[in-house]
């Protein structure tokens, strides 16, 4: 059978997660992940990696639910497997607090998360600035552990990665016959989309093993996440700013706000400081299109954009762009127009 080539630039979760599902579904396809930065230089790679969803404004909320209820399950089956610790996944309890009662009393991926309930008076009084809080068990995914794994994974399936810039996706479509854009902050650049900007994140590495619940303030303005050989104070969420050097006065601040909801991390000592730029997106873009090349029509599918939540979405956003890469593959191209 003749092999289709399929490009995915990116490898980042969002590349890797997609071209694994890729490689491991369709075997008529060899996968080539083409990057300039593999783990552990990605995005991914700074994020604190808790499987937290938030919210898209145009986005059907069933469909955002139905991404993080299969990303919720895949990980969730790796938690409970013996690849856990290679993987880089596990379970994590915890509270997210409130000054003010939400007005989600219970917010819509209540079902997908494990044991959620609202907060007891009893759990409230630890935090006593806050009114209302949501306890429930997530998944904690640490990306520099999670990324090789998949790298590892793919490589079983005969994927290959390859170091290389891309500045034309139409000079791919010459090498390759569907072409996967997952380049996160990059496809500002490279399909030119002014919608796409830097969201800056600085966080903090501590070591402070007595910790095992994460605190989460409302939408994740101030976090606490044990992990595995850390725990991760965060965080910070600057609009359009690209520095990638960490901020001293920002440390200070995370380190007092966080020290603030758990006051035994005074004794905590420092391990590192990490800087990352979230691909924001006003929604996520997950979609197909024929680009024209030399008078063929190539398809190209993009899966970019998704901000805070890219740990938390991977798998089913992943699995959406395996369905259009099927579907690519399952229909004649449109005419090529001159
Ligand atoms: C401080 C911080 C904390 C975070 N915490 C969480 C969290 O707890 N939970 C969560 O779900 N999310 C979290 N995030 C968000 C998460 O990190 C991102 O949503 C996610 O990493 C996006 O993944 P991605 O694969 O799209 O992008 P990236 O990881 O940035 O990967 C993009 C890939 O594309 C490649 N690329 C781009 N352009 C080109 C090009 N022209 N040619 C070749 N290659 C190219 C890059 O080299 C890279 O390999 C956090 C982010 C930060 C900064
Ligand atoms: O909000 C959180 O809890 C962590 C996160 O996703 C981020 O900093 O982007």
């Amino acid at each position: 059978m003749q092999q289709v080539k399929v490009a995915v630039v990116g490898a980042g979760v969002v590349g890797l997660s997609t071209a694994v599902l890729v490689a491991e579904t369709l075997p008529q396809c060899s996968v080539c992940v083409l990057a300039d930065r593999f783990t552990p230089d990605t995005t991914s790679d700074v994020a604190a990696g808790i499987l937290s969803p938030g919210r898209f404004p145009d986005i059907p909320i069933e469909q955002q639910k139905r991404w993080f209820k299969r990303t919720f399950d895949h990980f969730l089956a790796i938690a409970d497997s013996s690849e856990a610790a290679e993987a880089g996944v596990l379970l994590s309890s915890g509270w997210q607090i409130f000054q003010e009662v939400p007005s989600e009393e219970k917010p819509y991926w209540s079902d997908c998360v494990l044991s959620f309930r609202t907060m007891t008076n009893t759990e409230l009084k630890r935090f006593p600035q806050y009114k209302f809080g949501y306890a429930y068990t997530t998944i904690k995914c640490e990306c520099l552990t999670y990324l090789p794994w998949l790298q590892k994974r793919l490589k079983k399936a005969g994927g290959i990665l390859t170091r290389e810039r891309v500045t034309d996706l139409t000079e791919l479509g010459l090498r390759y016959n569907v072409v996967v854009n997952c380049s996160g902050l990059g496809a500002q650049a490279l399909v030119r989309d002014e919608d796409v900007h830097p969201i800056r994140g600085q966080v903090l590495m501590v070591h402070a093993p007595w910790l095992k619940h994460f605190v989460r303030v409302a939408g994740g303005q101030t976090y606490i996440y044990p992990g595995t050989h850390a725990v991760t104070l965060g965080g910070t969420r600057q609009v359009n700013d690209w520095r990638l050097e960490a901020d001293a006065g920002e440390r200070e601040a995370i380190l007092e706000r966080c020290q603030h909801l758990e006051p035994s991390l005074g004794a905590a000592s420092h391990l590192a400081e990490k800087v990352g730029l979230r691909p924001g997106r006003r929604n996520l873009r997950l979609e197909r299109e024929y680009v024209r090349v030399q008078g063929r029509q190539v398809p190209v599918v993009h899966n970019y954009g998704h901000g805070s939540w890219g740990i938390t979405l991977s798998w089913g956003t992943a699995l959406d762009a395996l369905d259009l890469v099927q579907q690519c593959l399952n229909e004649r191209p449109p005419p090529a127009r001159l």
